[in-house]
């Protein structure tokens, strides 16, 4: 159902620059920057874009939609929707759904099921872990995304790649697509939690959490992952750092695209630190562990240094009977995919960051780190993923405007001051002022 739109007067924040100009969406791409007028836009629907500010659609790195398996949670349709509302125009999603994505064939009917429902543009990736390695290494793995080992831990203990330094030395030394780690040592973790078990049963408190997963589990995970990638010239991708500490083992010198380590930060390591673990609670249990108020702002300080490379949500959802249980009991993770610009573009209210960072590296730096075609910038010939932005328009998260299936979120009562206004999806208005069109499915990512 492509349209012929045009945006006015727009800000446009691309490339580093903020320019006032029109934007012109045919067919499904940008197909003209600049000052417009007359018989090209004769029949386009217009928007005033006057005072506003476009951004390249948000592409979300990594997110957990919980389909197949797991939708009592979230599934591709109810998540995708609250992502576009939010901006997000692009997702890859984690392979600790269930069945979990350790073959080609669960791979294929999860692009299956999100060509029916899935309101964004999508990518998946492969799981790998010391069950499939063997055949993992048997394919062409350069034809996914990457490979990931994310949030299967859950079905299985020991699973962490991070633990299993013998089997990353093997995957290592023959991947050659990006292998996107969670990093974080089991053991540590483990041996922790029995320090903390014995001074308080099961009622450890949740101010703990960041004490149990530790610093020391995520700095000597990273360092170790990060040796053996080294070693064997392997494209590593750390996801969701969440200490000051790690973000010293990555560099800064090079430009992305001839970086072999990369990394990236979650909106929620930005926003909370462990002073809101006494306002939230488990609400805020996410793995690895929301750490201090340093490390917060450390995490910031790397990212607009480019030692951290992109910015992800880990988009978790799970009902409020799983958050809401004993320390050991509640499940790890919270709905986020609907908030990350409103997050950063409150940063950037408080003079913590600038809009062209913002999509540098919610944007720009995501399509380029997992080699994306034609979307990630505002560029004519480029797919039309935008979205509008209203920078003076205060609101505040209530149930009755979150989008998730799960139908809460730990920002309820948080007041943002930035509103999206309207988002496109391969040229698509899928989102305006509240309203969604009917339901246009978003595309499979392509990728270099
Ligand atoms: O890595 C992960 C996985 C995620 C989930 O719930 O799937 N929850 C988390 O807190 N961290």
């Amino acid at each position: 159902m492509h349209q012929s739109i045009v945006i006015k007067n727009v800000n446009i924040v691309n490339e580093g620059q903020i320019k006032s100009t029109d934007v012109f969406i045919q067919n499904g791409f940008i197909q003209k920057i600049g000052n417009l007028s007359g018989e090209i836009t004769k029949d386009a629907k217009t928007i005033d874009g006057t005072g506003k500010y476009l951004f390249p659609g948000i592409i979300d790195g990594q997110v957990h939609f919980r389909e197949p398996g797991l939708t009592h949670k979230g599934d591709l349709y109810t998540e995708s929707r609250a992502a576009v509302a939010g901006g997000t125009t692009s997702f890859i999603d984690m392979p600790n759904t269930v069945p979990n994505v350790l073959t080609t064939e669960i791979l294929d009917e999860k692009f299956r099921i999100a060509s029916k429902k899935s309101w964004a543009n999508y990518s998946f990736f492969l799981g790998v872990n010391n069950d499939n390695l063997d055949s993992v290494l048997q394919m062409d793995t350069s034809q996914f995304i990457g490979v990931s080992d994310d949030g299967l831990y859950f079905t299985k203990k020991g699973n962490l790649l991070a633990d299993s330094p013998d089997t990353m030395e093997k995957l290592f030394s023959n991947c050659k697509s990006i292998i996107a780690i969670h990093s974080e040592m089991e053991k540590i973790i483990e041996e922790n939690e029995e320090i903390y078990r014995a001074e308080y049963g099961e009622d450890v408190p949740i101010a703990c959490h960041p004490l149990i997963r530790s610093e020391e589990g995520c700095y000597q995970s990273t360092k170790r992952a990060i040796a053996i990638a080294e070693k064997h010239k392997a494209r590593l991708h750390i996801l969701h750092l969440t200490t000051e500490a790690e973000t010293h083992l990555f560099r800064n010198d090079i430009p992305l695209r001839e970086k072999n380590i990369t990394t990236e930060v979650s909106v929620q390591n930005l926003w909370f630190s462990d002073k809101d673990y006494q306002r939230l609670g488990t609400l805020i249990k996410w793995n690895p562990a929301i750490k201090t108020e340093q490390d917060r702002v450390g995490l910031l300080k790397a990212l607009l240094d480019d030692r951290i490379d992109i910015i992800t949500t880990d988009h978790a959802p799970h009902s409020l009977e799983e958050k809401e249980k004993p320390y050991f009991q509640s499940m790890s993770g919270a709905p986020m995919v609907q908030h990350s610009l409103y997050i950063m573009l409150e940063l950037y209210k408080q003079g913590l960051i600038s809009l062209e960072k913002i999509a540098e590296k919610m944007c720009h730096n995501v399509a380029i780190l997992y080699g994306i075609e034609k979307r990630g910038f505002i560029r004519e010939g480029y797919f039309a993923d935008l979205t509008l932005v209203d920078l003076n328009s205060p609101w505040t998260v209530g149930k009755e405007n979150i989008l998730y299936k799960c139908g809460w979120s730990p920002l309820e009562g948080e007041t943002f001051q930035s509103k999206v206004t309207h988002t496109f999806v391969n040229g698509n208005l899928v989102y305006e002022n509240g309203n969604f069109s009917e339901f246009i499915p978003g595309q499979r990512l392509e990728f270099k």
